[in-house]
């Protein structure tokens, strides 16, 4: 737990979140920061909270002291996003603190009723309004509406030249002692980008669209600290991230890096005989290959994987006419996140009939994910050599395309 100065004037609390699913759902294996910053001129606003969750506001609340921070000397809290990672400390601190004035976005306000049952002391702000804190202090407001629900804004300080980007630019990820991207090593920082892949590719990924025109939008400000409400604060290179999450956006509709993720499932054994070779010859290729074995791997992880890749291989039997049940779930998710124009592969065992291929057929079609498929190649129980050799054949196919595929489009 710690405080510390992002800037002159500006604090920085945070409480880490580990051992949970993040939104119910998400496992964060490295945890994951929820940030709160507090800004002073000649009046005091917080921008952001942390959740509700056990002991997680008092944290927040001893961190004041710490600071020597008068809890009853702020004046404003600003809320950019009402999601409850964020606002759910608001009923803890009304009772010790209660006559703050919130600020917010207009879609916020009924929010701030519906979930905490609060109604007064609101000022609404949106595109082009500001707050004067005194001293020289301005924060100035950016509606950026679904990064990453509809009533999302960003706060950018004015003096400083810090963005208060909530959700978007955010990472997994706890963080104990260096919040700050100059004070971390090379591979501290290859650590945090990879759990921003990961929160970008579970969280954000289906609002890709808003994040473009967000960028967009907060890409005319004269941005020198990018303070986000999750993961560490940008201030050596605050474009760096701006640019890593320009990039995830485009990673939606693809293409993606030159990487193949491999996803595979198999109940007695027969497809799996077939996933060895495939790993093989994709990476005598020189392709890098990610492979989830469903379910075990989590939806997470294959989600942050086959979001970096231009190319996908699936391997799974036929199961009850339709495919393995877990990879339609995966896929199912894949598809809701719109991750789409992938190359792609699939092979698999079947008993009888088959089945699988046909539930793919579908799930492509309805979920309009538009993967290029190369010739699908099925296989009555266990692989013979002639199936080992197409396979190869195949995933090396895939992995010249993908290499071709991405160095025509580096993003
Ligand atoms: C519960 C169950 C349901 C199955 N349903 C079908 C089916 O509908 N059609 C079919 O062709 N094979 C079916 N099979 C056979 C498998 O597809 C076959 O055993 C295959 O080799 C399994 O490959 P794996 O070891 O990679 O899981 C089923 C097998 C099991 C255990």
């Amino acid at each position: 737990m710690n405080i510390t100065s992002a800037a002159d004037g500006i604090y920085r609390l945070s409480a880490n979140a580990e051992d949970i699913l993040f939104e119910g759902l998400w496992p964060i294996p490295n945890g994951v920061s929820m940030n709160s910053y507090i800004v002073q001129g000649e009046k005091t606003a917080i921008i952001d909270g942390v959740c509700g969750w056990d002991g997680v506001p008092q944290t927040l609340f001893s961190q004041f002291e710490q600071a020597g921070i008068d809890v009853n000397s702020i004046d404003y809290v600003v809320i950019n996003h009402m999601e409850p990672d964020h606002s759910g400390w608001l009923e803890d601190f009304r009772k010790i603190r209660p006559d703050f004035t919130i600020v917010t976005s207009k879609k916020a306000v009924p929010m701030l009723e519906s979930f905490y049952g609060i109604h007064n002391r609101v000022i609404e702000v949106g595109d082009g309004d500001s707050l004067d804190l005194g001293a020289g202090r301005v924060l100035a407001f950016a509606e950026i509406p679904n990064v990453h629900w509809p009533e999302t804004i960003a706060t950018f300080d004015t003096l400083s030249g810090t963005l208060f980007s909530c959700d978007a630019f955010g990472s997994f990820g706890a963080i104990s002692d260096a919040p700050y991207d100059d004070q971390l090593s090379a591979e501290q920082i290859e650590f945090f980008e990879a759990e921003a892949v990961r929160y970008y590719a579970n969280i954000v990924a289906a609002f890709s669209t808003p994040v473009k025109k967000a960028i967009e939008k907060c890409g005319t400000l004269p941005i020198r600290i990018v303070a986000p409400g999750h993961g560490i604060v940008w201030r050596r290179d605050p474009h760096k991230i701006i640019n890593d999450y320009r990039r995830y956006a485009e990673y939606q509709k693809g293409p993606a890096r030159d990487e193949v993720t491999l996803i595979w499932g198999s109940m007695y054994g027969m497809t799996e005989k077939a996933v060895g070779p495939a790993v093989e010859a994709m990476e005598a290729e020189g392709v890098k290959v990610h492979v989830h074995r469903v379910p075990e791997s989590s939806w997470g992880d294959i989600l942050a994987s086959v979001w970096t890749s231009t190319g996908v291989v699936l391997a799974m039997p036929t199961y009850e006419y339709k495919m393995f049940p877990p990879m339609a779930a995966v896929l199912d998710e894949l598809g809701k996140k719109r991750v789409q124009n992938r190359k792609a592969f699939r092979f698999g065992s079947y008993g009888w009939s088959g089945g699988a291929q046909k539930e793919l057929d579908e799930i492509m079609e309805r979920l309009k994910m538009k993967w290029e498929f190369l010739e699908p190649l099925e296989f009555k129980g266990s692989p013979d050599e002639d199936h080992l050799t197409e396979i190869r054949s195949r995933c090396r196919e895939l992995a010249r395309e993908v290499k071709k595929i991405a160095a025509a489009s580096p993003v």
